[in-house]
């Protein structure tokens, strides 16, 4: 377990989730899955199925969107076949997501206190999230929070996602600190394995997204009701 609020003295740096951490964006997901289904004359997909999907980037939550409306519509579940429609599918939601971006998502209570915290006492920040880059950098910059970080890496930076470890050790070797003195903060399992698998201490919110589950299930040194409790 981590004592909070933090021993500065104990991390150089944090790498900060975004979606279901520092913004809730489930709204955000709602409006541009809901356009792109219309698009395609498909069903809708009521928010509490989205969310249990978030977490593990655009393409497994698109698949995991397609898979569900198909099955509602009456297909066989082995029958499915998302790949076909995919293509389709991914430029119609980057297109409406890009339109909407942080316009149906808000920041989360405590989380430009814990952020400002974090960095007063001297430690680097990175943010790492699951979400594509191109969607990752103006929603923190419509949100004022793209200040806070030295680093921002999108699910399409390194060559695997969390719950891989790699995202975390390629974001530690940018920041240039070491994987035990680098916290991470993150809302779901994704994070807390890959944490965990590299060998940095890890805190999980218990607002967020963590497919339908607590996040004080999850296997992780400690949990915040806000970030402004860390530091
Ligand atoms: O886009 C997602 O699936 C969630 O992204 P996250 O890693 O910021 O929670
Ligand atoms: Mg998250």
């Amino acid at each position: 377990m981590i004592a909070l609020p933090l021993n500065p003295a104990a991390f150089d740096a944090a790498i900060i989730d975004l979606d279901g951490t520092m913004v809730d964006t489930l709204g955000d997901f709602a409006q541009a899955l809901g356009r792109m289904l219309d698009d395609l004359a498909l069903p809708g997909i009521e928010r509490t199925h989205i969310e249990r999907m978030v977490g593990k980037g655009s393409e497994h939550l698109i698949k995991s969107v397609l898979h569900h409306v198909l099955a509602q519509a009456g297909q066989a579940p082995a029958a499915i076949n998302t790949e076909a429609i995919y293509p389709q599918a991914w430029a119609r939601y980057q297109h409406h997501y890009l339109a909407i971006n942080g316009q149906y998502a808000q920041v989360y209570p405590g989380v430009p206190e814990g952020l400002h915290a974090l960095r007063s006492a001297g430690l680097r920040l990175a943010c790492l999230t699951n979400k594509p880059t191109a969607f990752a950098l103006p929603l923190l910059r419509a949100k004022g929070l793209d200040g806070f970080f030295d680093q921002v890496f999108g699910g399409d930076a390194f060559e695997r996602k969390k719950p891989d470890p790699l995202p975390l050790v390629k974001t530690c070797a940018a920041l240039g600190s070491a994987l035990a003195r680098t916290l991470m903060v993150g809302d779901s399992s994704n994070d807390a394995q890959a944490a965990r698998a590299a060998g940095c201490p890890v805190v999980l919110v218990t607002y967020g997204y963590n497919h339908g589950q607590p996040a004080t299930d999850v296997d992780a040194d400690g949990w915040v009701g806000s970030l402004a409790l860390l530091a």
